[in-house]
């Protein structure tokens, strides 16, 4: 079969947002958003080409464009070979020249807007840019160690250079165990790392990066006008989760866990195919081991979470930096 070679240009400005237009009637998958572009004619190579169809398509002269994905996608009408570039600098101001409408909007705002389904990906791989690097998430739950191992475990993971905190506090806390977490939020962000915290109240004066949000409370709508990632276990959850504006989802169980033996795990096939149609990344959750590590991100997944593989291991600061040496060989 004939793939049709496409070049498409993803614009940033200055404040990080992107730039999507409405394909017209008259092509095929009129109404979808798309980031602007169009098949490279013979002769010229994909850039030549990206640099002709913003011209033509929203009046831009393009100054650079660097190379970012290319992904053959397979539609009833014909398989394509998209070839996407990041464009940061550009002379003119881009306008709608076919008279198509055109948008900017922030990464984690494009997956409510219908768009092509090819471009899920991208909004995920842009959007996987921001997650913290290494992007090992450490899931701290007071509720389930003593106070003082559990303050212990957090610091040595952060001294082992973790970089994603998650904080689970399901119950109240009481005025000293808040003290305490505050302290090792604030340790935690001086350190680089970014903290979202999972609580039932957004907690404004604890020192965070976002929020996290549990499936019900996804469910019941809450929206946080703050950053905000999201669990969830199935398709239908990640797409409810990627439409509200979450900048993640946590996808649980990959592996069978003890924490909850009677739940199914998804496998790592099922796990591939959700990550293939999601437009925000995912980060892998549920039985992972050091061992399980390049598995679960053969997946595709953008990450990994843990829990009681770090808390509950005997020395904290080696467990983390064995579970990092993936990311740092
Ligand atoms: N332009 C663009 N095309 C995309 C994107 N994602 C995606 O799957 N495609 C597909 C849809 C089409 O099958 C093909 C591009 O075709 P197009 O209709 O833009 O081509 P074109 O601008 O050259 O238009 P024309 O010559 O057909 O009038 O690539 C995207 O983000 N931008
Ligand atoms: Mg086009």
């Amino acid at each position: 079969m004939t793939v049709v070679p496409v070049a498409t240009g993803i614009l940033e400005d200055e404040n990080g947002r992107l730039l999507i237009s409405l394909r017209p009637e008259g092509k095929p998958w009129p109404g979808f958003w798309e980031f602007p572009g169009g098949k490279v004619d013979p002769g010229e190579t994909p850039e030549e080409a990206l640099h002709r169809e913003l011209w033509e398509e929203i009046g831009i002269r393009v100054q650079d464009a660097e190379p970012f994905r290319t992904l053959d996608y397979t539609y009833p009408e014909r398989t394509v070979r998209l070839h996407f570039y990041r464009v940061r600098r550009w002379d003119g101001a881009a306008h709608g020249k076919e008279g198509q409408q055109i948008r900017w909007l922030y990464p984690w705002e494009i997956p409510a807007l219908e768009c092509l389904p090819a471009n899920l990906r991208m909004t995920a791989a842009v959007l996987e840019e921001s997650l913290p690097h290494p992007p090992l998430c450490l899931i701290v739950d007071p509720a389930r160690v003593e106070p003082q191992a559990f303050a212990h475990a957090w610091r040595e993971a952060l001294r082992a250079g973790l970089q994603w905190v998650i904080l689970r506090c399901k119950s109240a806390v009481d005025e000293e165990s808040a003290k305490l977490l505050k302290s090792l939020c604030a340790e935690s962000l001086a350190a680089g790392a970014q903290v979202w915290l999972n609580h039932a109240e957004p907690l404004p004066d604890w020192p965070h990066s976002g929020r996290h949000l549990t499936q019900s409370q996804l469910e019941a709508g809450l929206r946080p006008s703050e950053p905000f990632g999201a669990s969830c276990h199935n398709a239908g959850e990640i797409h409810q989760a990627a439409q509200a504006g979450a900048r993640y989802a946590l996808l649980s169980p990959l592996f069978s866990t003890r924490s909850h033996p009677d739940t199914l795990p998804l496998g790592e096939k099922a796990f591939a195919e959700l990550v293939e149609t999601s437009a925000i990344p995912l980060i892998a959750l549920g039985g992972l081991s050091v061992e399980r590590v390049p598995a679960a991100m053969a997946t595709g997944a953008s990450g990994v979470a843990i829990l009681s593989g770090i808390l509950d291991a005997p020395d904290p600061f080696v467990t983390t930096s064995d579970f990092l040496r993936y990311w740092r060989p």
